[in-house]
């Protein structure tokens, strides 16, 4: 069984973060293992909490992951600040994984601040060289570039050459709807690939992002290739949002088990 690792934050709602990643590694038949960075715990009725745990706590985990298992693909998450960016940078160069997928998370579904201002420049000028894929959003993707990116698949290809000039092997920009549709785009230095599914109509996309790009790792940690593993996570995501689960609460989480579930029927 492959073994892969996620390294983000935990979000006590269950639809996110490292919950999404456990709930997806599982799903996609990996053994999932994971290295917590903060606790978020957002609650609408007092005040959205962030805690971030220290580069002590985070090393500990990391190297009992080292120790006890070993890996072979990771993906980071939400890493908030500068410090805890650079302990990951540290720890993944000591222990090189064969795959490093990072998922530049930058601001929750529900509003929570996942990276701090201040990290943005240490997540481009450490991290993103040494990912073998990065997966901005929209929004992300123009963070890190600096400029506003269109809804249009030749703004997102031009994009995506921007930001592979910051150092990844690929990159996968989640350009959102367009005519209906949810499209990403892949650029490897050498072509493009882009990604398409029917947009369906709903708020309740919480772990969208992360259970995607989980499932990515889990793919390539299995030997298949970007392409193919980019095409079975957008199907295993594409399901999830369709089986959304709305708590009435706000916005809902995918349903991790949905594609599991069609496939048992
Ligand atoms: N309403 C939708 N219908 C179909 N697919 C969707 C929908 N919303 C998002 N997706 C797809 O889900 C995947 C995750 O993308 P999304 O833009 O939600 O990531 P994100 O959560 O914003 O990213 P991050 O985790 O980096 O913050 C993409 O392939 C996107 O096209
Ligand atoms: C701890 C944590 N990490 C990441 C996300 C991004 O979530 P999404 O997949 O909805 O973009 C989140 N909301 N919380």
């Amino acid at each position: 069984m492959k073994r892969v690792l996620t390294i983000g934050g935990s979000a006590a709602q269950g639809s996110a973060g490292i919950q999404a990643d456990l709930k997806t590694f599982e799903e996609r038949n990996v053994y999932g293992m994971s290295v917590i960075t903060a606790t978020v715990a957002n609650n609408s009725r007092t005040e959205k909490g962030i805690f971030i745990r220290s580069t002590e706590e985070i090393e500990a985990q990391f190297y009992a992951v080292q120790e006890m298992v070993g890996y072979d693909a990771c993906k980071t998450g939400m890493l908030f600040s500068k410090e805890i960016i650079q302990v990951t940078v540290k720890m993944l160069k000591e222990f090189p994984p064969p795959s490093l997928i990072v998922d530049p998370v930058m601001i929750g579904k529900m509003g929570s601040q996942l990276l701090s201002d201040a990290a943005i420049i240490t997540l481009k000028k450490e991290l993103i060289p040494i990912a073998d894929l990065i997966t901005p959003n929209r929004l992300e993707a123009s963070r890190l570039i600096n400029r506003k990116i269109e809804a249009t698949i030749s703004d997102l290809k031009q994009a995506a050459v921007e930001l592979f000039e910051l150092g990844p092997r690929a990159v996968l920009v989640k350009g959102g709807v367009i005519d209906k549709e949810a499209v990403d785009v892949l650029y490897d230095g050498k072509g493009f690939e882009v990604f398409k599914t029917h947009a369906i109509d709903t708020i309740h996309t919480s772990g969208a992002g992360c259970s995607y790009a989980a499932s990515i790792t889990a793919e390539v940690a299995k030997g298949y290739d970007l392409v193919e593993g980019i095409s079975k996570s957008k199907q295993f995501v594409q399901k999830a949002i369709e089986e959304h689960l709305d708590f009435d609460r706000g916005v809902g989480s995918v349903r991790h088990s949905s594609f599991r579930a069609q496939n048992r029927k």
